[in-house]
């Protein structure tokens, strides 16, 4: 499979305009952009840091997986995935399952800056949810 780089750590947060104060005021990190991510039910906010990003993810609902994530996680944020760029997400989906291991996503779905993304069920990586992101 074709691993082009890491390129995100998603990191669920409570409040996106309040933690990204630290990123921007203390790290000194410019955020890219925000966006809406519908389909996931969350708001994302892109920091750039060299070749890959930090993804800050707020939950839009109270059921999104994101949202989840922090209430399992005693109400705190966290590292909550990493996304690992792909040369060709189809190919890498079947590459997953050909292995015998589960993909929560079979088919790729829209993620944040028009990427084509799908998560790997944590279960194959022993407990990290890994989403394969290939970008247009
Ligand atoms: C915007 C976009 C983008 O980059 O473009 C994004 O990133 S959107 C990022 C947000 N969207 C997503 O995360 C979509 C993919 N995630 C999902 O579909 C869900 O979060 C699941 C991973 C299936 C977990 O769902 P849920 O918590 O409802 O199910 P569950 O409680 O039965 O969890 C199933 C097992 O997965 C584990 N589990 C749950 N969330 C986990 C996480 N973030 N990292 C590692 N393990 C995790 C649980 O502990 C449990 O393990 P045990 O069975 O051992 O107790
Ligand atoms: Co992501």
């Amino acid at each position: 499979m074709d691993i082009l780089k890491v390129d995100h750590v998603g990191i669920a947060v409570n409040n996106l305009n309040e933690t990204l104060k630290f990123y921007e005021d203390v790290l000194g990190i410019k955020c890219e952009g925000k966006e809406t991510v519908e389909d996931q039910k969350v708001k994302v906010a892109f920091l750039p840091v060299g070749d890959t990003e930090l993804e800050l993810l707020e939950s839009t609902t109270e059921d999104g997986p994101i949202a989840k994530f922090i209430a399992k996680n005693g109400g705190r944020g966290g590292i909550q995935h990493v996304a690992v760029r792909v040369l060709n997400i189809e190919k890498a989906i079947e590459e997953v399952k050909a292995k015998g291991y589960k993909m929560i996503d079979e088919v790729p779905r829209y993620g944040a800056g028009n990427a084509k993304i799908a998560f790997c069920h944590p279960k194959g990586t022993d407990g990290v949810l890994l989403e394969l992101s290939e970008r247009q």
